[in-house]
């Protein structure tokens, strides 16, 4: 809906209302429209204002109605009409003013931004363009290279870069309106040909070709699969090299194209499932709008390791007092040198003064006595973990919350070395801590429902999206995992190459194959927990077969590497070679591929063909079938908080939704035909067996994934 009134005697006042962000619904446009008419059909009314209600301009088109019949007026009239009205509008920008609702703002005359408001045409994150003449007006008014760097990256800007880009003509620090009303007196009866967006031509670029081409190769690079950004240069190509009417034709054409497509669903899904996790809620009836967090003004990181220091960073960059301890007294010296440096590295970055203040450190574990909540993050050993847990019960006050940031162990177990278990849950970053957006938050079945909320809204004031999963082996993220590199290890048992492997799923939107992130992240991570679950023993020492450990096919090949002192980027050799210890470019390694042919040798293996179709089945398949074995478990409330872990941890494309909604695209039936294929293939690889949920899905219609918690609801009922 929009209201009118008038104001200052003859300023025609529209408020846009749709909370929470004023989205342009049907009833917003069809309201916009009925009361541009009034004002400009008002004699009295000499110039007009858009506003927003609630300190809030405009957060663009309602995305909710994409994918619906939409109906009501559509948006490249509505801003034509105001373009071309002849009493002056001002749009009067607070709060934030997105997509269509920065289209609406750059139809009017005038923009007046208040200096907190954020401005920008995000709609490539959701698999889109700016078609409601975005495309076309904001090159002709800042220029073919800014105009780029917006539409292409979504980027949100300031005020004062709005500014000074020229988006808008004023900032205010005060009231908005009452500036934007002064500004359109001030304009009223003034000539407005040279206001209109449309008419301008696009300000010229030396060598545009070259300009384009050169954008084009880097969004190509970046964009790992997804067409919008490419949609983004081509219809800003047309703004530079059409007259407006033939760029807003070709806006059109593009959008078509992108709106219907898998992609533009996959990024609305995407959207929606970020906010669907905040939404969190636990078996044992724990949720997030009645679980109230504990205040946590102190936090404690124990062990001051890559992760421990991340974290120590990302608590004090949301203003936090930190308490960094690490026992050994040269790794904690040499820990506050890296943290600061992180600290003041990140202040420059935002621009701001670095925290160091906020943290101290310490040796003794007493030292957290006072803290609110306490994250361990020691070595990833169980012993040890328990000694942290037990010393911790006893010297921190009543209350705090005790935090484990295991990637895989028992969080139960460990609750169980305190005296007060329900105040004991898993904080689970990703490395680098303080960059990476994901947070798994572990819940045991004693966790209370204050012990979750207070992890999870920590992780919100740190920046991270939080999902809320409970406690099995590996959780959610790393128990997908174990089988996507399982089906890549058979996979080069069977004859592919890590090349091959890696090339297919880069091609798929990873921005690393399995084996470059392996080398990554360092081999030896794996072989140690392969070495604590017994699998890893040398051939012969436990008497087993190589290739069969535990009752089940398993590939020594991560562990032989391991045993040759080959653990990845570190040593300068892994399942590729590097130029020296520590070089971050993989090449092909020959000695591998011959060491790949002596094994199989070795193993009486015959090398097959193998495709990337089937690499893609293999790995993705099995990672899939995990996913539907965790929701059977009830260790997710739902497949978006498995896909929100895989887009914002495991670089799954976000254009391709997640591994559940990639699933329900691929559609149900075929990822179970393909799993039953793979499996009588492989009948000694259990993970390729497709699991029960899967089949009962299927045999309940396939129904989309927004409808599986439902299902899933319905089905445990007739269990
Ligand atoms: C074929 C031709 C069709 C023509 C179509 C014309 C095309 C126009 C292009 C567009 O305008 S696409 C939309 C562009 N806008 C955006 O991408 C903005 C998306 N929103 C955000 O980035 C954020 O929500 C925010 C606005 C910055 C606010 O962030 P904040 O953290 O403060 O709150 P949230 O939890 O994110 O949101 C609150 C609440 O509002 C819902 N919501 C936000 N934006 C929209 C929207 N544009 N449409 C509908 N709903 C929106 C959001 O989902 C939350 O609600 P929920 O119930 O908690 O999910």
């Amino acid at each position: 809906m929009a209201q009118y009134s008038r104001v200052s005697g003859s300023v025609g006042l529209i408020t846009l209302q749709n909370p929470p962000v004023n989205a342009l619904s049907a009833a917003v446009r069809q309201g916009i429209v009925d009361t541009v008419k009034r004002a400009l059909g008002d004699p009295e009314v000499k110039a007009v204002v858009i506003r927003g209600q609630n300190g809030v301009f405009c957060g663009g088109a309602d995305i909710k109605e994409f994918g619906t019949n939409m109906s009501g007026p559509h948006l490249v009239p509505m801003i034509h009409a105001i373009e071309a009205a002849n009493k002056p509008v001002v749009a009067a920008i607070e709060g934030i003013a997105l997509g269509g609702g920065l289209e609406l703002a750059l139809g009017c005359h005038y923009r007046v931004a208040h200096s907190k408001a954020r401005l920008g045409l995000p709609e490539v994150t959701l698999g889109l363009l700016p078609a409601a003449g975005g495309t076309q007006r904001l090159p002709r008014l800042i220029g073919v290279p800014a105009a780029l760097d917006l539409i292409t990256k979504g980027r949100h800007i300031t005020a004062a870069e709005a500014l000074q880009l020229g988006v808008v003509d004023q900032v205010t620090g005060h009231g908005t309106v009452d500036a934007a009303v002064k500004f359109a007196l001030s304009v009223a009866g003034k000539p407005l040909d040279a206001r209109r967006i449309s008419t301008y031509p696009c300000p010229r670029t030396s060598d545009l070709d070259a300009l384009f081409e050169g954008v084009m190769q880097k969004v190509r690079q970046s964009a790992r699969g997804a067409i919008a950004p490419i949609a983004c240069v081509q219809a800003v190509r047309a703004a530079a090299t059409l007259p407006y009417l033939q760029g807003m034709e070709r806006e059109k054409e593009l959008m078509a194209t992108l709106f219907t497509s898998g992609q533009a669903r996959a990024l609305q899904y995407s959207f929606f499932a970020q906010r669907a996790v905040g939404r969190w809620s636990t078996p044992s009836g724990a949720r997030w709008d009645t679980s109230k967090p504990r205040p946590v003004h102190i936090a404690a990181v124990i062990g001051l390791g890559t992760m421990g220091r991340g974290i120590a960073v990302a608590l004090a960059q949301a203003g936090l007092s930190v308490i960094a301890v690490e026992t050994q007294e040269k790794q904690l010296m040499e820990a506050k040198q890296a943290v600061s440096g992180m600290l003041e590295r990140g202040a420059k970055r935002r621009g701001v003064a670095p925290a160091l203040d906020k943290v101290s450190y310490s040796h003794d574990i007493k030292a957290v006595a006072d803290a609110d909540l306490v994250i361990e993050a020691v070595f990833e050993d169980m012993a040890l973990k328990r000694t942290v847990f037990r010393q911790l019960s006893a010297v921190c006050k009543p209350g705090t919350v005790l935090c484990t940031n295991t990637s895989g162990l028992d969080v139960e177990h460990l609750a169980s070395q305190t005296r007060n278990p329900q105040l004991v849950v898993g904080m689970h970053f990703f490395a680098p801590a303080h960059v990476m957006k994901l947070l798994e938050v572990v819940y045991g079945p004693q966790s209370s429902p204050q012990a979750v909320a207070t992890a999870m809204q920590l992780g919100k004031k740190m920046g991270k999206v939080s999902v809320a999963v409970g406690n099995c082996r590996g959780f959610v993220g790393n128990r997908m995992l174990k089988p996507y590199l399982e089906q890549a290890f058979f996979l080069l048992e069977e004859g592919a190459t890590p090349e091959l492997v890696d090339r297919a799923l880069e091609e798929f939107g990873f921005p690393m194959g399995v084996f470059k992130m392996s080398d990554l992240s360092g081999l030896d991570v794996g072989w140690r927990v392969r070495k604590a679950d017994g699998l890893a023993e040398p051939v012969g020492a436990s008497g087993q077969p190589a290739r069969i450990r535990q009752g089940q096919r398993y590939s020594p090949l991560g562990d032989l590497l391991c045993e040759q002192g080959r653990f990845g980027q570190k040593t300068g050799r892994g399942w590729y070679q590097y130029d020296k210890s520590g070089g971050q470019v993989a090449s092909s390694d020959p000695w591998l591929h011959s060491f790949l042919e002596g094994y199989r040798a070795m193993h009486g293996l015959v090398a097959r063909r193998i495709d990337l179709q089937e690499v893609l089945e293999r790995c993705l398949y099995a990672l899939i079938n995990e996913g539907f074995r965790i929701l059977e478990d009830g260790i997710v409330a739902g497949p978006e908080d498995i896909d929100i872990i895989y887009v914002f941890g495991y670089g799954w494309p976000r254009h391709r939704g997640g591994p559940m909604f990639y699933a329900s695209m691929v559609g149900l039936e075929r990822v179970l035909e393909r799993l039953e294929h793979h499996h009588k293939a492989h009948p000694d690889v259990p993970h390729l067996q497709p699991c029960s949920l899967l089949r009962r899905l299927v045999s309940s219609g396939s129904p989309p994934v927004h409808r599986w918690r439902e299902v899933l609801k319905k089905l445990n009922s007739q269990l």
